[in-house]
């Protein structure tokens, strides 16, 4: 086991100087791992540095760009970690991959409820405002990939009522396919009461009703056939387990967003069928505390930590690449989680060589979607409810001119 209390990870301090790293941090920088000459080589490399910086800077345009485009920036040091992509591709409108995924598991109907501040017992609070709309962690995430140019089918349960009726035509006109959701007549549709207090806390009022009434049997073979990845959230564990492999065999990736209960919940086979897993740090460290898989330091896939205002840090075999976060205003952070999922996977499933033959287990290949996932959770903490008009051009703007620039990043042998 391991995790939080790790030094920090690499990237512009640490990782250049732990022998552990290496791959393109060491390159052209580490003087052990580079050339094995030792700290003379080293002084020489950076007077090449500086004497490099200065025509840099030199040839630097006047507009304050950064001169990387006629090479004369390639290979100066500033405050960026060598193993950042110093131009990282944000223009999926011109990529022609589109990803088609299935996202299995809750479909809610939310009642969003804002306070001022929670009332004591026996106490009374004024509303400051109430919204209704559709909810549930795997159609918030079907909702978002299709906001951010994906096809999503979404699979899961709601009763037979008018808030499963509101929360299947929502997902229709978000351009979601809702037709494999199951109706269960005998039960209500789960509602989630969500409070959220002047501050941006939540609490949850819930019934479960039917959102875990479906089954791995009732999805259509042929959907997850077309499908290239399969999402899943919370479930009957014996569903997840069914449905994770029978995507494997269709050739789907995987990934699972297990949700607070993991570690009360059998869910030991969807984890290991799983590609990528999502989990907060609470989860995290509970997992790691209750199971084989330790997803601070995984072995075996990729894990997507989120930490809340603190950013993210995805941890794959071969190291990690972590990112602060972007500035947000919040007022509701229901459904971050699930928008940050949507625009990892919106960046990673795009790129073939990330995700064409399974997910990659390099960190340097999720620079790109740590920080559009990064972007989508602080765009949704800044709406009520946790639905969100994701979109590229909100994602840009929510990252600002740098995005890169506090990327950092350890790689392992
Ligand atoms: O993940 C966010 C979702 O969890 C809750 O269960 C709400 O339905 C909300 O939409």
């Amino acid at each position: 086991m391991s995790g939080r209390d790790d030094p920090p990870i690499g990237g512009d301090g640490e990782g250049r100087d732990d022998p552990a790293v290496d791959g393109s941090v060491a390159e052209g920088r580490d003087p052990e791992v580079e050339d094995g000459e030792g700290v003379d080589d080293w002084d020489e490399t950076v007077a090449e540095w500086d004497r490099e910086v200065d025509e840099w800077e030199g040839d630097a345009p006047e507009d304050g760009g950064t001169g990387t485009d006629d090479g004369g920036g390639e290979d100066a040091p500033d405050a960026v970690d060598p193993e950042v992509d110093r131009d990282p591709d944000l223009s999926p409108d011109d990529a022609d991959r589109v990803p088609k995924v299935v996202s299995a598991g809750h479909i809610n109907w939310d009642v969003t409820i804002h306070v001022d501040s929670l009332p004591e017992p026996d106490g009374e609070t004024r509303i400051d405002r109430l919204e209704q709309s559709g909810g549930g962690s795997a159609a918030n995430v079907a909702v978002g990939l299709v906001d951010l140019g994906g096809q999503s089918v979404v699979y899961g349960s709601v009763g037979g009522d008018e808030s499963g009726a509101l929360a299947l035509r929502e997902l229709a006109s978000a351009g979601v396919d809702p037709g494999q959701v199951l109706v269960d007549a005998a039960e209500p549709t789960s509602v989630k009461y969500v409070i959220v207090d002047g501050g941006g806390e939540l609490l949850m009022l819930a019934n479960d009703g039917a959102n875990e009434s479906f089954s791995a049997a009732g999805l259509d073979r042929d959907t997850l056939a077309a499908a290239d990845h399969l999402h899943l959230t919370g479930q009957q564990p014996e569903t997840a387990a069914a449905l994770a492999t029978a995507a494997a065999e269709a050739g789907a990736t995987r990934s699972f967003d297990p949700g607070r209960r993991v570690a009360d919940r059998e869910f030991d086979a969807a984890l290991h069928a799983s590609d990528v897993l999502f989990l907060n740090d609470r989860e995290a460290d509970a997992l790691a505390a209750e199971t084989d898989v330790d997803p601070w330091e995984p072995d075996d896939r990729v894990v997507a930590i989120k930490l809340g205002e603190e950013g993210a840090t995805v941890r794959t075999p071969h190291g990690s690449v972590s990112h602060p976060g972007f500035d947000a205003d919040p007022v509701d952070t229901t459904g971050a989680g699930d928008a940050f999922a949507a625009g990892f996977l919106a960046a990673a499933l795009r790129e073939p060589e990330i995700t064409g033959d399974g997910f990659s287990h390099d960190p340097r290949d999720y620079q790109v979607p740590i920080l559009v996932g990064n972007a989508c959770g602080a765009v949704a903490t800044e709406s009520v409810t946790a639905r969100t008009d994701l979109s590229w051009d909100r994602v840009r703007e929510a990252m600002g001119e740098s995005p890169e620039t506090d990327l950092l990043i350890e790689v392992r042998a």
